[in-house]
């Protein structure tokens, strides 16, 4: 069950925040949702939208500028927040990237962490309740994300691609099993066998890949990000795809960063790539 925590109208269409009893999480979640025009007359495609770390259901909706073309399209936007908020462990909030706002996606296995932090079935668990309370076409749905979102988009589309129909992502963390970030999640959600990294690791699932993803993907990166060099290696996603012969469309930006502007200057040509995409399905 959905409580409406507050609604505004946008671009003729609405934009909620909800948060909602979450069986997986075991705790209380948010999300947002932005509801096009077109919903009024039926269910429309949907967009779900994972954020990078230190990020909240807020963030997308707020910095990135995408309901007008969302609502020109017909395309719901759906964010959910990117990790358990009270989950009360122990060191949750000692760091910004691990620990609170830092879920990463993936369903923890380590004791400490497993209780709560079960982000990658959280999102399956969000699909199907916006599948239940809203207008979603529920054939017709699509992820994208950024840095530790994109990660979670790719990992999210690579692993169900029945479900998920389309995917992209702005300077996603390609190969998190080789950088910092990747290696401290990991370490602490998975522990420390690697064997059990690679389902959550977008490169490593692309070089296991016997199929490739129907839609072709899209990713967008700035080349004035102070991360790219360390964070992201989308080199080794592009390597993994070519070997794949997975169609891969890498568009590499002159001097943009890692933040928010950057994505609302490419939002438009993703929206419009998932809307295409999902027209098809
Ligand atoms: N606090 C950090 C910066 C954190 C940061 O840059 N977060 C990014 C996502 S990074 C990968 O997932 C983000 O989207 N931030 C929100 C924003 O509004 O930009 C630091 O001190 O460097």
């Amino acid at each position: 069950m959905l409580e409406l925590l507050s609604e505004h109208a946008c671009f003729g269409g609405v934009q909620r925040f909800y948060r909602h009893e979450s069986r997986e999480i075991g705790l209380p979640m948010r999300f947002s949702v932005f509801i096009p025009p077109q919903a009024q007359q039926g269910p429309v495609p949907a967009l779900f939208y994972l954020a990078g770390l230190t990020c909240t259901e807020e963030t997308f909706m707020i910095k990135a500028g995408a309901q007008r073309v969302a609502a020109e399209l017909g395309l719901m936007l759906i964010a959910p927040d990117t990790s358990p908020r009270g989950a009360d462990v122990d060191g949750e909030s000692d760091s910004w990237d691990f620990g609170v706002g830092a879920g990463f996606y993936v369903d923890a296995t380590q004791a400490k962490w497993a209780g709560h932090y079960r982000m990658y079935s959280y999102i399956h668990e969000l699909r199907e309740l916006v599948g239940q309370e809203l207008p979603v076409d529920a054939r017709r749905i699509g992820v994208f994300g950024h840095s530790m979102g994109g990660h979670g988009a790719l990992t999210m589309a690579l692993k169900r691609p029945d479900v998920f129909r389309s995917v992209s992502a702005f300077a996603p963390i390609a190969a998190p099993s080789q950088c910092p970030w990747g290696k401290k999640a990991f370490t602490g959600y998975l522990g420390e066998d690697q064997g059990a990294w690679a389902q959550y690791d977008a490169t490593s699932l692309m070089t296991q890949a016997t199929t490739p993803f129907p839609a072709g993907i899209l990713i967008d990166q700035g080349l004035g990000d102070k991360f790219l060099a360390e964070q992201l290696y989308p080199e080794a996603f592009e390597a993994a795809c070519a070997t794949a012969a997975q169609p891969l469309t890498l568009r590499r930006h002159a001097g943009y960063d890692h933040g928010y502007y950057f994505i609302q200057t490419f939002v438009e040509d993703h929206l419009r790539f998932h809307a295409s995409n999902l027209a098809t399905v």
